[in-house]
């Protein structure tokens, strides 16, 4: 079983994540971890904070020389913009001068306020905002690690950003990871990306934001993980509630999720196919590579849809001041226009995450070469099965 857990405010000291259930002797750099969080920053449409922020590393137990232990690994991800914030998110006694009273609508902002007896929006949204990702995404590089230990790559590419559209179904692969991650907008389509950048440079100029929609593909999942047997074993299950825990997103297609209910069983499921050397295969991947709750081998497809950000560049957004009464409006000078590929990356770490815990629920093992044997003679036995 994988575990994680992450803390730590959006303007705070310090990120922390530590997640446990890692098997020993998983090679890990610092490298692996900081490339992954260099990723989730980037994006054409993030705000300025990305720009002279920046994510201090440290691993903190569990890896030494090099080497995972066995033991939690903690990392700790240090918010380079802390000095400027000490005072007014220090952990002493005491009460901000400012609090801040205009809730935005659809963030976290008003509701939390209510729910845990707040009268500063600040106790709530440090907690809320997306900067928490970032420990995710730092505990998704150990997954990534464990999961190409057996033959697992995740790749995630924009496929909607507002309105503008990818044309046809081509996914990008394992090897073409590098080329969407060259793409500002982690689009595949020069053409749709170059459209997608246009759109975002509209919304952003009259201080309006931007949603979107990802799609993130696992490659070489063996057949078998998840289990039709009980709700909470169900892979599908485990994938929507993972990525619907991320920042603003509100929709979870798997495969050709949503289209599917609109057309006849016969153009519904994928035909099953028998080859002597390679065994059982689909002809097609409407379920994305998921029936019963289990993998089946296929490549495994999650479209991911966000809203777009609630903070707007522009007063348009009717409020209320929380002393007051009176009806004011929310916005920012500072905020995302979006935070679409982003999310992906975000994404590709839930996967990631998912799919490391269902691996080792399955195969087991305290060091990895045992997860790896494991993964191996399952494999092997399924020739022919
Ligand atoms: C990577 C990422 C960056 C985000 N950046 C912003 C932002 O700059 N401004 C904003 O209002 N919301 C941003 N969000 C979304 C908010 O965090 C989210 O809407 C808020 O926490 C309320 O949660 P909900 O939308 O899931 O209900 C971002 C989300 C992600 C995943
Ligand atoms: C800091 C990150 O994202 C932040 C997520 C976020 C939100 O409301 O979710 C709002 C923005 O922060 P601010 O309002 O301070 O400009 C983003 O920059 C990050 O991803 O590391």
């Amino acid at each position: 079983m994988l575990r994680f857990l992450t803390a730590g405010e959006s303007h705070g000291q310090a990120l922390v994540v530590v997640v446990e259930g890692l098997p020993a002797g998983m090679a890990i750099t610092e490298e692996q971890i900081g490339s992954e969080l260099a990723r989730r920053r980037l994006g054409y449409g993030r705000g300025p904070r990305m720009r002279f922020e920046q994510d201090r590393l440290t691993l903190v137990g569990g890896i030494r020389h090099g080497v995972t232990l066995g033991s939690p690994v903690a990392i700790e991800i240090a918010n380079t913009e802390w000095p400027k914030w000490e005072q007014e998110m220090s952990p002493a006694p005491g009460r901000t001068e400012k609090p801040l009273t205009k809730p935005r609508p659809g963030h976290a902002d008003l509701v939390g306020m209510q729910k845990y007896g707040f009268d500063d929006a600040r106790n709530i949204l440090e907690r809320a905002s997306a900067r928490e990702t970032a420990a995710r995404v730092a505990a998704g590089a150990l997954a990534k690690v464990l999961l190409a230990e057996l033959g697992v790559a995740i790749v995630s590419h924009v496929v909607a950003m507002g309105p503008v559209t990818t044309k046809g179904d081509r996914r990008p692969g394992p090897a073409d990871l590098e080329a969407v991650d060259a793409s500002e907008v982690r689009c595949f389509d020069p053409e749709v990306e170059a459209a997608m950048i246009a759109e975002i440079k509209a919304a952003a100029k009259v201080g309006d934001s931007l949603g979107g929609v990802v799609e993130v593909i696992g490659y070489g999942v063996p057949v078998g993980l998840g289990s039709h047997v009980h709700w909470d074993r169900k892979l599908d299950g485990l994938l929507g509630q993972a990525m619907l825990s991320i920042q603003a997103v509100k929709g979870v297609e798997l495969g050709d999720g949503f289209d599917v209910a609109h057309r006849r069983g016969s153009e519904a499921h994928d035909p099953i196919t028998w080859d002597p050397a390679t065994g059982y295969g689909r002809e097609s991947n409407w379920s994305g590579g998921l029936e019963g709750g289990m993998t089946t081998g296929e490549p495994l497809v999650a479209r991911v849809a966000m809203k777009p950000l609630s903070t707007l560049n522009r007063p348009v957004l009717k409020t209320v001041d929380t002393v007051t009464k009176e009806e004011t409006v929310s916005f920012k000078e500072r905020t995302d226009v979006t935070a679409v590929p982003a999310m992906g990356v975000v994404a590709e770490t839930m996967m990631a995450l998912v799919l490391a815990g269902e691996a080792l629920r399955k195969f087991g093992g305290d060091t990895v070469a045992e997860l790896r044997r494991n993964h191996d003679a399952y494999v092997q036995s399924l020739d022919g099965r």
